[in-house]
């Protein structure tokens, strides 16, 4: 079988490095262009790539990413970008796995609303698959555009659903309290990331306003089959990366633990990069993997989710690789494992 053609936009930045070494090892893909507003060679960008793809950025030109014969464009750019650049692809026949948020959210009111952006693309917006493989894997199969889904809401997606699946939980007031490593505001400077401001300090941030909230609750309500709705209060850790949830949520009838974890591990029995544990889950058991490991509790009458992955990987690009899968039939686990 003839490799897959892929070029990735944003060259630069933390989830495109992550994608190309991902890609790298993939039997099935060829990695024939890499967009950037530097020109340079992708190893001055990230020497880490240094011996490993000899390729030069190029500025972004859909026609001459369509004359290389790409099939498939990764979106690593940054939201309000990515959907400026995605129309001229798919008009041209080629597919995008975008991993930013500009096409997860269905109903562009509220993407304008968490956003504070006008949505310049809703003739895609109408195509668009929200690329969470383990709840919407076969929609994704032969997508012409992947919306990846963000890096917390997996935690909280997937933390989640097995217990609003089966009615298990009350669906308002569900508390989800996550902490993210640095490299999840990407690599474009920022003060608040400066080491001095983050080092050896905690905090909130965008309390009652993440723009994540929207999506977990757009998932879940699909999950559910019902409204759901959530409280999402994301933290900074002084970490290079990784996401820890910890989440709350009260139960519909009482169930004890042993039933609940058996309940996770046959909801996620053919899901192979969720990992159920009966024990709390550390970010770097998960570090530079796909995996996202859960685990569930009772405790005093409610139900605690912890939940933990490396957003570079599970949360971005190695999702964005999973879908990749998906969408040209390959076996979701090639590259990944
Ligand atoms: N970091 C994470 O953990 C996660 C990130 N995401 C999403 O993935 C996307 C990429 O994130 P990440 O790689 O971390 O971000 P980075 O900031 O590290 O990289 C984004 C790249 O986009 C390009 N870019 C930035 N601004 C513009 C602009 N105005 N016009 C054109 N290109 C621009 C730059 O590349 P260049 O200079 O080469 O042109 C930049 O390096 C974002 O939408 C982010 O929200 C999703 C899940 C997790
Ligand atoms: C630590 C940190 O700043 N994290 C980012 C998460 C970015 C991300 O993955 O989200 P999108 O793809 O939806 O932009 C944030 O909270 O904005």
């Amino acid at each position: 079988m003839d490799k897959v053609k892929v070029a990735i936009l944003g060259g630069s930045g933390y989830t495109a490095v992550e994608l190309i070494k991902l890609l790298l090892r993939h039997p099935g893909a060829e990695i024939v262009a890499i967009t950037s507003r530097q020109s340079e060679h992708i190893a001055d960008l990230h020497p880490s790539l240094l011996g490993r793809l000899d390729l030069r950025c190029e500025p972004f030109d859909p026609d001459a990413l369509k004359s290389k014969g790409t099939q498939v464009v990764f979106g690593c750019l940054p939201h309000g970008t990515s959907m400026e650049s995605i129309p001229p692809l798919l008009e041209r026949g080629m597919r995008v796995i975008d991993l930013s948020a500009d096409y997860r959210l269905r109903d562009v009111k509220v993407y304008e609303q968490w956003y504070k952006e006008t949505h310049h693309d809703q003739k895609n917006l109408a195509q668009a698959v929200y690329g969470l493989p383990e709840v919407y894997g076969d929609k994704i199969v032969g997508a012409k555009l992947v919306a990846n889904p963000g890096c917390y809401p997996q935690t909280a997606i997937l933390g989640l659903a097995p217990l609003v699946a089966n009615k298990l939980i009350e669906l308002t007031g569900i508390v989800i309290d996550s902490k993210s490593g640095v490299s999840g505001g990407g690599r474009t400077p920022k003060l608040s990331f400066h080491f001095p401001e983050c080092n050896e300090s905690v905090t909130a941030y965008a309390v009652g306003t993440h723009r994540h909230t929207p999506e977990i609750e757009q998932a879940l309500s699909d999950v559910a089959g019902a409204p759901v709705s959530v409280i999402f209060t994301p933290h900074l850790m002084p970490m290079d990366r990784g996401i820890f949830s910890t989440i709350y949520a009260t139960l519909t009838r009482a169930v004890t633990e042993a039933e609940l974890v058996e309940l996770y591990r046959s909801y996620f029995a053919d899901k192979p990069f969720v990992r159920v544990r009966t024990n709390p889950p550390a970010t770097k058991d998960t570090t530079g993997t796909n995996f996202l490991d859960v685990c569930v509790k009772v405790v005093r009458g409610k139900v605690l989710v912890l939940a933990a992955e490396d957003n570079l990987v599970r949360g971005a690009s190695g999702v964005a690789v999973q879908n990749f899968n998906r969408v040209f039939g390959f076996d979701e686990r090639t590259g990944l494992m």
